[in-house]
């Protein structure tokens, strides 16, 4: 006997956003943060993660209205980039990921740290008004903080901090919170990731859902 299973892409949608919003516990998100949520949850198939998740004021309206705006996306990893569906983004936003290019591997090695922290010196010349989508590395994060230390730096116009993992990721998204040199976001402790981080991004692209 064929096993028998939902086929329409939009009735799968449909029916996991209906069952999140069942289950989970969505009151203290205002109308520009559920729908981020809501996707978040979606892409890590996890209901509970809201309790974890963490905007400061304004966040999510801040980043909509950069993105209206045309503001580039800086992502760490490509997974991030790649995730990225382009038809929902409104002003044909640049997605920008450095980590590939040539001269970040030799930077890491002259600057004893990861390559997806050196990749982001490459960022500067899009820094300022930008999205920043940090979905996988910790030192990523950590290292984008220590660039805004200097005033000189440009400024994002707000940070998705969701880096995953057990060595910095909680620490890293801290110091987010902490020294909060733009609007920010975050899942705290060890969950983040990649998919998480996109489902953020795709979701501030897009009218709510
Ligand atoms: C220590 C690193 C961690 N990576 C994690 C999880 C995942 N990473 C994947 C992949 C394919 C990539 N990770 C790199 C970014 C690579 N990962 C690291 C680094 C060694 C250091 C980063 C850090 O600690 O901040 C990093 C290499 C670097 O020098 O920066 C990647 C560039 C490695 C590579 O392929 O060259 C690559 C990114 C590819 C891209 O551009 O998309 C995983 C898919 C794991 C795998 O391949 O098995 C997975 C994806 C997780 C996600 O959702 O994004 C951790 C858990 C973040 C870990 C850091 C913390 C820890 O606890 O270990």
């Amino acid at each position: 006997m064929p096993h028998e299973y939902e086929t329409n892409g939009a009735a799968i949608y449909e029916e996991s956003f209906r069952t999140i919003r069942a289950e989970a516990d969505l009151n203290r998100f205002d109308v520009d943060e559920e729908p981020v949520v809501v996707r978040m949850i979606h892409a890590a198939g996890l209901v509970g993660l809201e309790r974890d998740v963490a905007f400061s004021d304004g966040m999510a309206t801040v980043a909509r209205a950069a993105l209206k705006g045309g503001a580039p996306i800086l992502c760490d990893a490509f997974m991030v980039a790649e995730g990225i569906t382009r038809k929902r983004l409104p002003a044909d936003n640049a997605v920008i990921c450095t980590l590939r290019d040539a001269e970040v591997p030799e930077m890491a090695a002259r600057m004893g740290n990861t390559r997806s922290a050196a990749a982001l010196e490459l960022w500067r010349p899009h820094l300022e008004g930008a999205l920043v989508a940090i979905g996988n590395a910790p030192t990523a994060l950590f290292h984008l903080l220590n660039m805004l230390e200097d005033p000189a730096c440009p400024r994002p116009a707000a940070i998705i901090g969701c880096p995953v993992g057990f060595v910095g990721a909680a620490e890293s998204k801290d110091a987010l919170m902490q020294d909060l040199p733009c609007p920010a976001m975050i899942v705290r402790g060890r969950l983040g990731g990649s998919a998480i981080t996109v489902a953020a991004v795709n979701a501030l692209a897009s009218r709510a859902e």
